[in-house]
């Protein structure tokens, strides 16, 4: 028997599979989706089998050994992979490396082994103080001096394959047959008659010293299992009495809880939705099957686990926690060991024992689509939710206007929340801040809003401000000669960032120091323009001297812990006016009277046909922190109060349908289809003459697709977006063309979901 290796994943230089020989010791053993250690030129790599059969022309060297006892990769996560390669055009490699968690991957170590001390000379008779030591990557200046050692046989160079993270064992204790003497160690005996661990044992009463006495005298024995790290369910908290909303919705999903559908859970902010969820899940936890539940990040996912932890078993996949715990985590749901499995848009090819429902919670996200554009999460979802056979539950106050549409042509069940849980009331306010100039004001804050937050911490209340621009200015300007910094790798123009004394490319994260002193003419005259989020947080120091005010955004939060916990200081009411970017907008239960929401205008103009969606949607989350558990008012400062998106705020049906209107007549989705494809060549002209060439050909092949562009879109890098009704024949067209390509050393992209336009 042969099998197809795709042989270290995590490199992606190499791009295929490759045959192996399956040694007759190990057929039947080895496995798709286990993973093996293989020769592969002079190096031992580990790699996945992804095909097991028969006859092999190329294979000419065998696997060594496995290196897994069971799959890592299941059936359906093959599926998900090859849906991947077909549906979003991803090269396989690519595929498996989304697909297969980072807590899984292998590092390759050189290991030096001492063999004669004596023939060691310096540098290496320091650097080699035990006899077997890992090569650190420091070392490769003394290459000759390692070289000459190794022909002197003084040491040895070995390749080791290093596991990132493993599984964690733990042991069980299991009577024996062989019966002890006291009464006292006879009811432990009898206690122990399925393996338990020794913290349960405890529990129930038994003393440490017995249970090694019975295993000393044979009575007891030890086994080690995986062990299962999650959250148990506390039992510390009564169910809550459901709203009428909420019962009719648990009862329209219970429903179909065992077959495919897609659901739209459309809950006004603070309707409760969460309670549903918690319903949903007990009701899947006594038929033993288990949920995933997304949401978007740290601060929600923990406060999604203090809802449900009291009722379920609950287990987290936080991108931002360590390799081992995410490691654990995902066997527990991989097991089956767990009820529900709360994760971000990172961690949806989690795979599962039993998976009985998938809930996508603030579904309008654009989180779910990955950062390359590639993946969209929410498409992931309905394949794996169709694969399992199994309901979909999109959450959201503010649906995505796709799914806004899927709902109206009865492509997936629309359930709704119209009430809030505690009723109480909420207000709106737009302020043009046109008029604020004309009336003398010339401070970022309206009189309105100032007033608002004035009375609010009078009363010993909070206030949310949102302003979701990053750095101080969104630019720096000469004012002699009308230099703006720009970035040097992709030519975007540069944030800039007062704290820090930086300018930063918002696209591609590059950064440099910040002079006063221009760097087109040398004058002195360089100015901040425009205002970012630091530059709001000085002016509400300046403008609520007394507050403890509070900022959140990219900068703040760099390191770990402290977006959670600001989140957890401002509901603990110890901050009284939190300032952040969209990171704040979003599902936080917070209890507050007074919503700001600033610097709107420019993300209406933002060149993408979503912007008016991403704004509107912003906003009305942003809202929706306000008028929870009292009264709330939002305030809305924007220049455009015509725009119909601040116009349609409180009309949501206006909103969707002028929306739907506007993308029908530009051929936007979810009336076409869109593709970029992408390419990037050792120079501008050439990816300008490959994208030139591929759009003639495209436009006399196919006359009903459009295609736009080409347009440059990166460094050496040209665009070309084609809108369609169907994109099928197209994919396998590209495909074919794409070896050409290759031999013109152009690399060709292909982008689903971008947005950028
Ligand atoms: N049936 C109920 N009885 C009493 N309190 C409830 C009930 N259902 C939910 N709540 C409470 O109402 C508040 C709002 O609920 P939740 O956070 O689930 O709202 P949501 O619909 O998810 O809002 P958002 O879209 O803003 O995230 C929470 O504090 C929750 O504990
Ligand atoms: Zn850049």
């Amino acid at each position: 028997m042969f099998a197809e290796v795709m042989v270290d994943l995590k490199t992606k230089e190499i791009q295929s599979s490759y045959d192996y020989i399956i040694p007759s010791d190990l057929e039947g053993f080895l496995k798709l989706g286990m993973r093996v250690v293989v020769p592969f030129g002079n190096m031992t790599r580990v790699g996945l089998i992804t095909k097991i059969k028969s006859e092999s022309l190329a294979a000419t060297k065998a696997i060594i050994e496995p290196f897994d006892m069971e799959p890592i990769v299941d059936k359906e996560l093959f599926h998900l992979i090859n849906y991947l390669e077909e549906e979003a055009m991803i090269p396989s490699v690519l595929a498996y490396h989304k697909v297969i968690p980072d807590a899984l991957s292998v590092e390759y170590q050189k290991v030096i082994r001492v063999m004669k001390r004596d023939g060691l000379k310096e540098p290496l008779k320091s650097l080699l103080i035990d006899d077997v030591v890992v090569f650190k990557k420091t070392w490769r200046k003394y290459s000759s001096a390692f070289q000459k050692a190794v022909s002197s046989g003084s040491i040895e160079i070995d390749e080791a394959i290093d596991q990132k993270r493993s599984i964690q064992t733990e042991n069980y204790y299991l009577k024996t047959t062989k019966v002890p003497q006291t009464q006292k160690q006879q009811a432990l005996w009898l206690y122990l008659n399925e393996p338990k661990r020794i913290e349960d044992i405890l529990d129930s009463g038994y003393s440490k010293q017995m249970v090694q006495t019975l295993v000393k005298m044979g009575s007891i024995s030890i086994q080690k299992q995986e062990k299962m790290v999650v959250f148990k369910p506390t039992y510390a908290e009564d169910s809550k009495a459901l709203t009428r909303e909420q019962k009719e919705a648990v009862l329209a999903i219970k429903e179909s809880l065992l077959k495919y559908e897609r659901f739209l859970l459309k809950g006004v902010s603070a309707s409760g939705k969460t309670e549903v969820f918690l319903q949903l899940c007990m009701e899947l936890s006594k038929k033993r099957k288990q949920a995933m539940i997304i949401t978007l990040d740290t601060a929600l996912i923990e406060q999604l686990r203090l809802y449900l932890n009291p009722f379920l078993s609950v287990a987290v996949i936080d991108p931002e926690d360590t390799l081992q715990s995410r490691l654990d985590s995902y066997r527990a749901a991989q097991t089956g060991y767990v009820d529900v499995l709360i994760t971000t848009p990172s961690g949806i090819f989690t795979p599962f024992k039993s998976l009985g429902i998938i809930i996508a919670d603030e579904a309008q996200d654009p989180s779910y689509i990955d950062y390359a554009k590639t993946i969209h999460g929410l498409d992931m979802l309905q394949e794996r939710a169709r694969y399992n056979n199994i309901p979909l539950v999109y959450a959201s106050a503010t649906p995505p206007v796709q799914l806004y549409y899927d709902a109206t042509l009865g492509k997936l069940r629309l359930i709704e929340l119209n009430e809030k849980v505690y009723q109480t009331k909420d207000q709106l306010q737009i302020v043009d801040m046109k008029k604020e100039l004309e009336n003398g004001n010339l401070s970022m804050l309206s009189k309105p809003l100032y007033d608002a937050i004035n009375r609010s911490l009078k009363d010993n209340k909070q206030a949310l401000i949102l302003a979701n621009r990053n750095g101080f200015a969104p630019y720096v300007l000469c004012r002699s000669c009308g230099h703006v910094p720009t970035c040097e790798r992709c030519d975007t123009t540069l944030t800039y960032f007062e704290n820090k004394r930086r300018l930063k490319c918002p696209h591609c994260g590059y950064q440099m120091k910040y002079e006063p002193k221009c760097m087109a003419c040398g004058s002195d005259k360089v100015r901040p323009v425009g205002m970012g989020i630091e530059q709001v947080e000085v002016q509400m120091k300046r403008t609520f001297p007394l507050a403890k005010i509070a900022r959140l955004d990219s900068e703040t939060t760099s390191k770990k812990g402290v977006y959670q916990a600001t989140i957890n200081a401002f509901k603990a009411k110890k901050i009284d006016i939190l300032i952040g970017t969209q990171m704040i907008s979003k599902g936080h239960d917070f209890d507050i009277p007074v919503v700001g929401i600033l610097l709107i205008d420019s993300m209406l103009k933002a060149p993408s046909y979503l912007a008016n969606e991403r704004c509107y949607q912003l906003i009305k989350q942003t809202m929706g922190r306000a008028g929870r558990k009292q009264a709330g008012v939002s305030i809305v400062q924007t220049y455009q109060t015509d725009h119909f998106v601040l116009k349609s705020l409180e009309d949501e049906i206006g909103f969707y349908e002028q929306e739907l209107n506007r993308r029908q007549i530009a051929h936007y989705p979810p009336y076409y289809q869109l593709l970029s494809i992408v390419f990037k060549g050792n120079s501008l002209d050439q990816a300008e003459r490959a994208a030139t060439k591929l759009k003639q050909q495209i436009i006399s092949r196919y006359s009903q697709y459009e295609v736009v562009g080409p347009s440059e879109s990166d460094i050496k890098t040209f665009k070309l977006m084609i809108k369609t009704g169907k994109r099928q024949d197209l994919k396998h067209w590209i495909q074919s063309i794409k070896q050409y390509y290759d031999k013109e050393n152009l690399s060709v992209r292909f982008y689903r979901y971008d947005d950028i336009v």
